[in-house]
């Protein structure tokens, strides 16, 4: 049996008892790293709370070599931990359609997403968002053109977008970054983005909410990773409101 199990948002602790419960049932831990992390834990305090093993994974390890631990769940029980909801902005449905093509049973025990705490949050209803998108560091002197775009037309459609930021092994982008390289885009294709709003280690007991013009932002102390961006579309009065309450607007 393969279990997906969402570990919540910032650190082992806001696993549900349910997710906890399983993994101390299962013959072996993996921890899925490459698409979101909890910066508030490390691999040891997990499986210090989890009285487990905790083997990690890196992007070739689940993209590339599956296989790996697919076997593993043939004939023991395998847990497959992810930070957030392991379904959510994430790739692992086609780890389960491989994992039931294989005759292997599987489960989800869902954890909290950044999707809905961004919406706790900020105040902006989780139906007033269009498509997402991520915004990757800049690779030499390429950067992606499909995160303007896709800005550009949530604002025609009066629709918020939520722009998950780069993670890589050995850095997190951070909002001040990420806004700056917005700004760049958005100047070359001659559009202006009158508001951001910024969070920062959502589930946490300090995040970090603000919102403002780029200028505005670029005075905010955010503090550590991670971090995550929307730029609003039209925004409805009790969304104001509540950005005007809890995030400076
Ligand atoms: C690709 S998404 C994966 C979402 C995850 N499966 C979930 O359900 O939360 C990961 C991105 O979300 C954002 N993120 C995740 N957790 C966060 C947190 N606790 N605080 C702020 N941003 C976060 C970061 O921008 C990060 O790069």
């Amino acid at each position: 049996m393969l279990t997906f199990i969402g570990l919540g948002l910032y650190d082992e602790t806001d696993i549900s008892i349910k997710g906890l419960d399983r993994i101390r049932r299962s013959d072996y831990v993996f921890l899925e790293c490459y698409t979101s992390v909890l910066t508030g834990t490390t691999p040891e305090q997990m499986t210090e709370l989890f009285g487990k093993e905790v083997g990690m994974l890196y992007r070739e390890d689940v993209e590339g070599h599956p296989e790996t631990f697919l076997e593993l769940a043939k004939e023991s029980d395998v847990a497959f931990l992810t930070a957030g909801d392991p379904m959510v902005s994430t790739t692992h449905i086609d780890l389960r359609i491989r994992a039931a093509a294989m005759g292997i049973r599987t489960e989800i025990i869902h954890g909290a997403s950044i999707v809905s705490a961004v919406c706790g949050l900020t105040g902006l209803q989780n139906y007033r968002f269009g498509k997402s998108c991520s915004l990757p560091f800049p690779y030499g002197k390429w950067a992606p053109t499909t995160p303007i775009e896709v800005i550009e037309q949530n604002i025609a459609d009066k629709l918020h977008t939520l722009v998950y930021l780069d993670i890589q092994p050995d850095r997190y982008m951070r909002i001040p970054e990420a806004v700056r390289m917005l700004e760049e885009m958005a100047a070359a294709r001659g559009i202006s983005i009158p508001v951001y709003v910024g969070v920062a280690r959502a589930g946490s007991g300090s995040p970090v909410v603000a919102a403002g013009t780029a200028a505005a932002l670029a005075g905010v102390d955010f503090g550590g990773p991670l971090h995550i961006l929307v730029v609003p579309g039209d925004l409805h009065l009790m969304e104001r409101e509540y950005l005007e309450t809890f995030a400076g607007l």
